[in-house]
């Protein structure tokens, strides 16, 4: 079993604005082991979601290497990076991302259907541990901000993955929800070795995470 899930070897990433080039990566080597949990803070604008966005797939680098459970991506077409995406990442969205025509249940079970998974026990005690059980069958749209974001976090989970990569996932939620999703996270890297990446202006939430990584001027901090 690979140990390392994701390594970035001299990554770097810009944007052209305004016919201006913009780097917001700048040569970056990181690796992220199994089982980790890590806290990614840094001002608004400074590429936080771009380096989640990298590691996702949803964007490229201009430069360097992103190898993802010993393998580098750089040779991956599309069905390969979906198959890395249903398999074994999970991603919580700042916007949530939910599919709003289904109900919870629904949203929760769409990585499971991707992949030929049945609802297990799993997603019974995720659903209980993030209080969702009485909201199974309400449709997603008339949820509120913190429910939702307690749904789009179930749905990352579902399917067991390897990687999480959470943007911000207790935004929306009350000290004591965020205490809990942060305590889950946490039992999560440690009874499953699931690897936590995850973006938040908490300082209260980063202290739950093992490593912290500050992200200014494209550089990581430890
Ligand atoms: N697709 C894009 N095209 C052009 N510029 C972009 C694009 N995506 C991000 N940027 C720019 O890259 C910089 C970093 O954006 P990013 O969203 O990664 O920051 P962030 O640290 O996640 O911010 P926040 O905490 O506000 O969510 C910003 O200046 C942003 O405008």
């Amino acid at each position: 079993m690979t140990e390392q899930i994701v390594q970035l070897k001299g990554v770097s990433k810009e944007f052209i604005d305004g016919g201006q080039h913009h780097r917001v990566l700048d040569n970056l080597d990181l690796t992220l082991s199994r089982g980790e949990t890590i806290a990614l803070t840094g001002a608004s604008g400074s590429g936080k979601s771009t380096l989640l966005n990298l590691i996702a797939g949803f964007e490229y680098p201009n430069s360097g290497e992103l190898i993802l459970l010993d393998d580098n991506t750089a040779a991956w077409k599309d069905h390969r990076w979906s198959q890395f995406r249903h398999q074994q990442l999970g991603v919580v969205f700042q916007q949530f991302n939910l599919l709003t025509p289904l109900n919870v249940r629904d949203n929760i079970a769409f990585p499971l259907r991707m992949n030929r998974k049945p609802w297990s026990p799993w997603c019974d005690n995720l659903v209980d541990c993030l209080g969702l059980t009485s909201l199974l069958n309400r449709h997603v749209d008339a949820l509120s901000g913190g429910q939702q974001q307690r749904v789009a976090i179930a749905r990352a989970l579902a399917h067991q993955p390897a990687l999480l990569l959470a943007d911000e996932p207790t935004g929306n939620l009350d000290q004591s929800a965020s205490q809990e999703v942060m305590s889950l996270l946490k039992t999560l890297a440690s009874e499953q070795q699931t690897t936590v990446l995850m973006v938040t202006h908490s300082l209260e939430c980063a202290s739950f995470m093992e490593r912290r990584w500050h992200l200014e001027l494209g550089r990581i901090h430890e």
